[in-house]
Order: structure tokens, then C-alpha cells, then sequence
């Protein structure tokens, strides 16, 4: 497309999430630390008179009507807040949908957090990062964590964001079993005690450390993602028995789970062996943005 802005909306992976209250409207109050891989979906936005929205990709076919694709709804938000109705402009958007639908690594969210930054530009709005979070958290707790991109702690509903700049990149290991879990269900199922907080991760500055700190960390969602899911179990599973796994765990809502590997090689090895012993599940191996990252 001519004069198109191209936006990359990379998968977010919960390494560790803590479920620490429930606000009165329902939402829970979390504590998680997330990054973000190097695999995405991708956006392509260009000038036009109206707002419109293709989907293609190797996900596309799990998205049904455009009008209820958070895309569409973020750049329709955007566009009210911004424009008075004669005045506003509309976007022609192509969407690549690469990242399974309802699976925990934010798709959805990653793809409005795109859709609003290429927005931002194309219209020449000049908003900040934070104004876009602040209009962006009003569709999808995820979509500030989605705008920054980079390895950070979030807190609230996930809204406020403490960027982690010395958090090292890390080899994964993305497994999906093809199992839609909605978000919505699984905090549903957090009937327990809640959590304390996590403890401090502005000390992790490499591997090791991670692996330390995560140790003493889990994704509170897990358990009630198995008992609706209980494929995660597998999943799990099929990544702690495999060479190399230094840590295996869900992340965010499910029903993705991440492995943590010393290299790329290893991750590479693990993902292959995966996709060979389940045709069916997705497996990839990606290396996520470290704190320093421009890329995220
Ligand atoms: C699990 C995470 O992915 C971790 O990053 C997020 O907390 C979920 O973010 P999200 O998918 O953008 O969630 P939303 O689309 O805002 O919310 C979907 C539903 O999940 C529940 N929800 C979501 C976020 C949150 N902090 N508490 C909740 O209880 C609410 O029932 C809400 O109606
Ligand atoms: N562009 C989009 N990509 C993915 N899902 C979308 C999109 N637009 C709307 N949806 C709807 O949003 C719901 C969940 O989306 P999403 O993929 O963000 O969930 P998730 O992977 O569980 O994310 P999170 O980690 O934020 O909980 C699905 O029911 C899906 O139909």
C-alpha cells in the first residue's frame, strides 16, 4: 500500500503474574512481570476516507466479523477522541494475524496497541505513550503492557507500568495446544486466597538471575486455566521433559505456555521436537527484547 505505516505487534508472554485482589467492578488487581517476543502479528496501515479492516495470516480464520476486532475498535476510539466527526480521518488497516486467538500472549491486545501507535502517526496526533495507554486500557486491561513493548512489572489491573531496564533478552519456547481459553473464565476461577506481591525483579540483570527470581514466582492463573483447560497440564508437561527446559510455566490467561532455555540452538531444538511429537500444537522458538531493546 502506498504511503503505508508499518507496525509490528509482538506476542506478550507473562513470566510471572500474581493475582493480588479483586476491585469492586470485578476486574483483579495483578502483579506480573512481562516481555515481549521477537514473533507477532503485523500491521499495515494507509490513508483512506473510511475505516476499514483485512485480516490475513495463519490465524486469520479464527477472527469472525472485522467490526468486533479490537483493531477496528481501538482506531474507532481513537479517532472519536481525537476528531470532531467532520473532520475525521479513517485508515485503511491490513492485519497478519501470526499469534493464536484467546491464548494468553495478548494478541488482541498487541494488535490495538499496534493499531493505535500507527494510528498516531499516520493522523499526526502526537499523543504520548501514555495518553494511548490511558484511552487503550478502556478495551483491554493488556493494551497499556502492549505500548510499551518492553520487559516490564505491571500492577492495578495491569495499567501501571514500571519498565525494567536492565531485564535481560531470553530464548522461549511458545506452546499452544489450539485450546481457546477466555480470559474472562479463568480469573473467574481464582476463588482462593489472593497473592502478595511479587518480590522486587529491578535487581535481574541476566539469565541466572531471572531463573532465581522466577523460582520463587508462579502464574496464580494456571490452576484455574487447568481445571478449564486441562491440556495446559500437557503442555507443560511436554516442555519440562524436553532437553534444555530450564523453567516451564502458562502465561497470562492460557492456555500458551513459554519454555526458558540457555540459547538459541536449544530453544530451536525444543520447539522442533515439540511440533514433531504433536503436529498439532503450535511451537515456536523466539527470543524476547531485553530492557535495553529499542525493538521490544
Ligand atoms: C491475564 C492478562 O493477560 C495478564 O497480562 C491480563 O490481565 C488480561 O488482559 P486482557 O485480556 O486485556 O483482559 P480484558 O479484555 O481487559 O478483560 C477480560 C476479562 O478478564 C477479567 N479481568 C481482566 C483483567 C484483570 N486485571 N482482571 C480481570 O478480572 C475481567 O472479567 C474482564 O472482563
Ligand atoms: N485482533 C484480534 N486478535 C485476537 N483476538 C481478537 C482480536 N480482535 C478481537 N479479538 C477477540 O478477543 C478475544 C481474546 O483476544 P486475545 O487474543 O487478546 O486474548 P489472549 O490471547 O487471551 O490475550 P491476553 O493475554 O491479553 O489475555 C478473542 O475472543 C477474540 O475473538
Amino acid at each position: 500500500m502506498a504511503n503505508a505505516i508499518a507496525e509490528q505487534a509482538p506476542a506478550k508472554v507473562n513470566l510471572a503474574l500474581a493475582v493480588t485482589g479483586r476491585r469492586r467492578d470485578g476486574y483483579h488487581l495483578i502483579d506480573t512481570l512481562a516481555v515481549f517476543a521477537d514473533i507477532g502479528d503485523r500491521l499495515s496501515l494507509a490513508p483512506a476516507a473510511g475505516l476499514s479492516l483485512d485480516v490475513t495470516g495463519p490465524f486469520s480464520g479464527d477472527l469472525s466479523d472485522p467490526g468486533d476486532n479490537l483493531v477496528l475498535r481501538a482506531a474507532t476510539m481513537l479517532r472519536d477522541a481525537a476528531f470532531e466527526p467532520e473532520t475525521a480521518p479513517g485508515a485503511q488497516v491490513r492485519l497478519e494475524k501470526h499469534l493464536p486467538v484467546a491464548s494468553g500472549i495478548g494478541g488482541g491486545s498487541a494488535d490495538a496497541a499496534a493499531a493505535l501507535r500507527g494510528l498516531n502517526s499516520l493522523w499526526r496526533l502526537d499523543w504520548t505513550e501514555e495518553d494511548l495507554a490511558g484511552l487503550g486500557v478502556r478495551l483491554g486491561a493488556d493494551i497499556p503492557m502492549c505500548l510499551t513493548g518492553r520487559p516490564l512489572r505491571a500492577t492495578g489491573i495491569g495499567e501501571d507500568i514500571a519498565p525494567l531496564r536492565d531485564f535481560p533478552a531470553l530464548h522461549l519456547v511458545l506452546v499452544n495446544p489450539g485450546v481457546a481459553v477466555s480470559t474472562a473464565e479463568v480469573f473467574a476461577g481464582c476463588t482462593g486466597r489472593f497473592s502478595g506481591d511479587l518480590p522486587d525483579p529491578s535487581g535481574i540483570s541476566d539469565l541466572d538471575s531471572a531463573l532465581v527470581w522466577l523460582g520463587d514466582t508462579a502464574n496464580d492463573l494456571e490452576g484455574p486455566a487447568i481445571r478449564i483447560a486441562p491440556v495446559v497440564d500437557a503442555v507443560l508437561n511436554a516442555l519440562r521433559a524436553g532437553e534444555g527446559c530450564l523453567l516451564a510455566r502458562m502465561s497470562g490467561s492460557g492456555a500458551t505456555c513459554f519454555g526458558i532455555y540457555r540459547d538459541d540452538g536449544a530453544a530451536r531444538a525444543a520447539a522442533e521436537s515439540i511440533r514433531a511429537a504433536r503436529p498439532h500444537w503450535w511451537a515456536v522458538a523466539t527470543k524476547t527484547g531485553g530492557g535495553s531493546s529499542t525493538s521490544g
